[in-house]
């Protein structure tokens, strides 16, 4: 196989791999030989090995054989590089002296970080008042100058924008200034790399590398909880970075002090920074997130119609995490432009039917009951009770009105809930609010305020 066409092969890689993941991973690789069907590649650290290995060897070998290289399987091997220049294969193979790796200062492309997701921009990014002060904490440490808060903890629920937002300091940190040492990676990721080392007896290296970054990002980092040594290594690679005062960023699923089986001083280390959570979205977000999504797929699909009032519908009723939103959008446009019809509420329904059914609030009656009276400051007891005086009725319709249109209950059942009720009381009270609220804004506004509450 000649150089021209690996080279060619490479270009055709940047394409479907994206710039990041390229630099970081194709662009160290060096063709060494394409002997009996197998096109050995060099690269530099056996961590790079396993993760090209793992992640990027089928796309290689597709391209390689699209280019009619006599390729069948492709292997890396582990030579730290003389050039990053590519050698001519097409002669004998190049002999290479095994040297041992001794790292001094990892250049910033052979970190062993993860590749980072080029869509995870800032400006891809909609805030709103759950994530606003995630957003400005991750802006602030992006822009750089003196480390004011570290580490910079992140947390929340599944899918609200924490791996988003570290991928979006990592760019632009590597933007504003391509010398610094960013290191992204899950925890783990940071444990398969130090049991590696332990393995490889390799942990100089590993401590080497760890300890030369200028920014550690730890993806997910409850993950090391109750994993004693990695914890401990973890805890060591920390301290020695905040003495000598580089950026650390880590996100967890919940606060650190709620991180079962890690150590209280690992906590308490975690803790010392800026400690900020991503709330569950509410419906504005949401909103906000579809409004952007759907225009770049607009872009995509411009023959495609779309009827008012579908993104409101999904923003309402999927309030579960943006993936499931994202998802259920990309899924609604593909189908739509498959078929060739509009995008309709019907339309929504009947592609979407399987996540809005998983997506049904669960919200309970008695929930309903507990923050009405919440609201309105009157005793769940009086809600269930018998006291008919408005201070007290109105409040109870309120609530009969919600669980008639916020669960599944039936009339009876919802009767039942407030202290035995005739089904026909319900109705009442729920027919009364629904006039109420086309005349009465304070009606209208407590129950908007209620029901965000109740599905936040
Ligand atoms: N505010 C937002 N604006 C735009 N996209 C968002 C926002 N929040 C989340 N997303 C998108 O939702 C998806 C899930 O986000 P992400 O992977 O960052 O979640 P996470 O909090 O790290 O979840 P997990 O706990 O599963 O790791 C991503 O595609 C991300 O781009």
């Amino acid at each position: 196989m000649k150089n021209d066409t690996w080279g060619r092969v490479k270009e055709q890689l940047l394409e479907s791999v994206g710039r990041s993941n390229y630099a970081n991973w194709i662009e160290p690789l060096e063709l060494r030989k394409v002997d009996n069907g197998v096109a050995v590649f060099s690269v530099p650290t056996s961590f790079m090995a396993n993760w090209v290995s793992r992640n990027f060897a089928d796309t290689i070998l597709t391209h390689l054989k699209a280019a009619n290289a006599p390729a069948s399987r492709v292997e890396f091997k582990v030579e730290p590089h003389q050039s990053q220049t590519v050698t001519p294969v097409d002669t004998a193979p190049v002999a290479h002296e095994p040297t041992p790796v001794t790292v001094q200062e990892t250049p910033a492309a052979d970190l062993p970080g993860a590749p980072l997701d080029p869509r995870f921009t800032f400006d891809n990014f909609v805030v709103g008042k759950p994530n606003e002060l995630a957003h400005a904490a991750a802006r602030r440490v992006a822009e750089g100058g003196p480390v004011t808060f570290n580490p910079l903890f992140l947390y929340g629920g599944v899918g609200l924008g924490k791996t988003h937002l570290m991928h979006a300091i990592a760019h632009e940190i590597r933007v504003r200034d391509p010398k610094l040492r960013v290191l992204y990676l899950s925890a783990e990721q940071f444990m398969y790399r130090f049991v590696q080392a332990l393995r490889d007896r390799q942990m100089i290296d590993f401590k080497q590398i760890f300890r030369s970054v200028d920014v550690l990002m730890v993806d997910d980092v409850q993950f090391i909880a109750g994993k004693d040594s990695t914890q401990e290594e973890f805890f060591h690679t920390f301290n020695a970075l905040v003495d000598q005062n580089k950026q650390i960023i880590i996100s967890a699923d919940r606060a650190p002090g709620e991180i079962q089986g890690l150590e209280d001083r690992i906590k308490s280390r975690l803790q010392c920074g800026l400690v900020v959570d991503l709330h569950p979205t509410d419906y504005e977000l949401r909103l906000g997130i579809l409004q952007t999504k759907a225009e770049g797929y607009r872009a995509q699909y411009p023959d495609l119609k779309f009827a008012d009032g579908v993104l409101e519908f999904l923003a309402h009723r999927i309030s579960t995490n943006v993936r499931v939103l994202e998802g259920a959008l990309m899924r609604l446009f593909a189908f739509a432009s498959l078929v060739g019809r509009e995008i309709t509420l019907d339309l929504t329904q009947e592609c979407l039917s399987d996540i809005l059914k998983a997506s049904e609030r669960k919200v309970t009656v008695e929930e309903i009951q507990r923050k009405v009276s919440e609201h309105y400051a009157i005793r769940l007891s009086d809600m269930i009770g018998p006291k008919r005086v408005r201070s007290i009725a109105r409040p109870r319709q309120v609530a009969m009105y919600l669980a008639k249109h916020m669960t599944t209950r039936s009339l009876p059942e919802i009767g039942r809930r407030f202290g035995g009720r005739d089904h026909t009381t319900v109705m009442h009270g729920v027919r009364r609010i629904e006039e109420l609220k086309a005349t009465d804004s304070q009606i209208a506004d407590d129950l908007e305020m209620l029901r965000r509450t109740l599905e936040a």
